[in-house]
């Protein structure tokens, strides 16, 4: 018999009827009638320039608009939330990585990783601050303390990581998370976030052109014109 149920890894999607519209366009940027990703699985979204992958991604996050119940996270509508508990509900439950990481200029490394949780509490507790060091230590980024404009793209790539998983979120989503990283950055940033998704227990969403990035992952799903052409598992 169960009594404990690990609240952390139970975080499943469900889209239904999801149809995203712009005015003066006919067809809609996104049209997804039924999907589901289960806790803990890693999926891939694949398709061309102009598919829909990032506004599938903004969609699920909250981050675009989308209609009453069409994007669900375990029940939750978070399109029905307010601004600020949609806010406070993604920095409590999903690792955001975006395309071109959105890092403070100005502020080191360390800093940067620790800022989405400095804007929401008064002190940071050291407890937070060893797992800031030790997220960037287990991703070989050994050098905390240099401001981020002089690192290389795959050392802020791998800050943004850092920074996405600080909160230990159930979900991490990276958009195009190896785009401008040479292959073989790219293949370490894709081994480092499916190690840490798998450590952390976390599902695993990646909007990618990346093949290699693509098949290491569980599952894929193939956008075209924002209605998903096939699923391959
Ligand atoms: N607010 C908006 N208003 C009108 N069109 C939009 C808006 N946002 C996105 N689009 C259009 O929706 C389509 C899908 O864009 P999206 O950025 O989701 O594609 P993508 O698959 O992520 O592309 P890429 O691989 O180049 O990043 C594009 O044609 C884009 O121009």
């Amino acid at each position: 018999m169960r009594f404990f149920v690990n609240y952390r890894i139970v975080m499943q999607l469900h889209i239904q009827q999801l149809n995203i519209t712009v005015p003066n366009q006919e067809k809609p940027l996104l049209s997804i009638p039924d999907f589901q990703l289960n806790s803990g699985e890693h999926l891939a979204i694949l398709g061309p320039s102009g598919s829909g992958k990032t506004t599938l991604l903004n969609a699920i996050t909250g981050l675009i608009p989308v209609s009453p119940n069409q994007v669900l996270w375990d029940n939750t509508d978070i399109h029905q939330l307010s601004a600020s508990q949609c806010d406070n509900w993604r920095f409590a439950h999903i690792g955001l990585i975006m395309q071109n990481f959105h890092l403070t200029t100005g502020l080191t490394a360390l800093e940067n990783v620790l800022l989405p949780y400095s804007f929401r509490h008064w002190t940071i507790p050291t407890a937070v601050k060893q797992r800031a060091y030790a997220l960037l230590e287990k991703m070989d980024f050994l050098a905390p303390d240099r401001l981020v404009e002089s690192l290389s793209r795959g050392e802020m790539q791998r800050v943004a990581i850092a920074r996405a998983l600080l909160s230990k979120p159930k979900v991490i989503i990276a958009d195009e998370p190896t785009a401008s990283l040479d292959q073989k950055n790219g293949q370490i940033i894709t081994a480092l976030l499916k190690d840490l998704a798998t450590q952390e227990k976390c599902s695993l969403l990646v909007a990618t052109h990346d093949l290699r990035l693509a098949d290491s992952l569980a599952l894929r799903i193939y956008l075209q014109d924002g209605q998903i052409q096939y699923k391959d598992d």
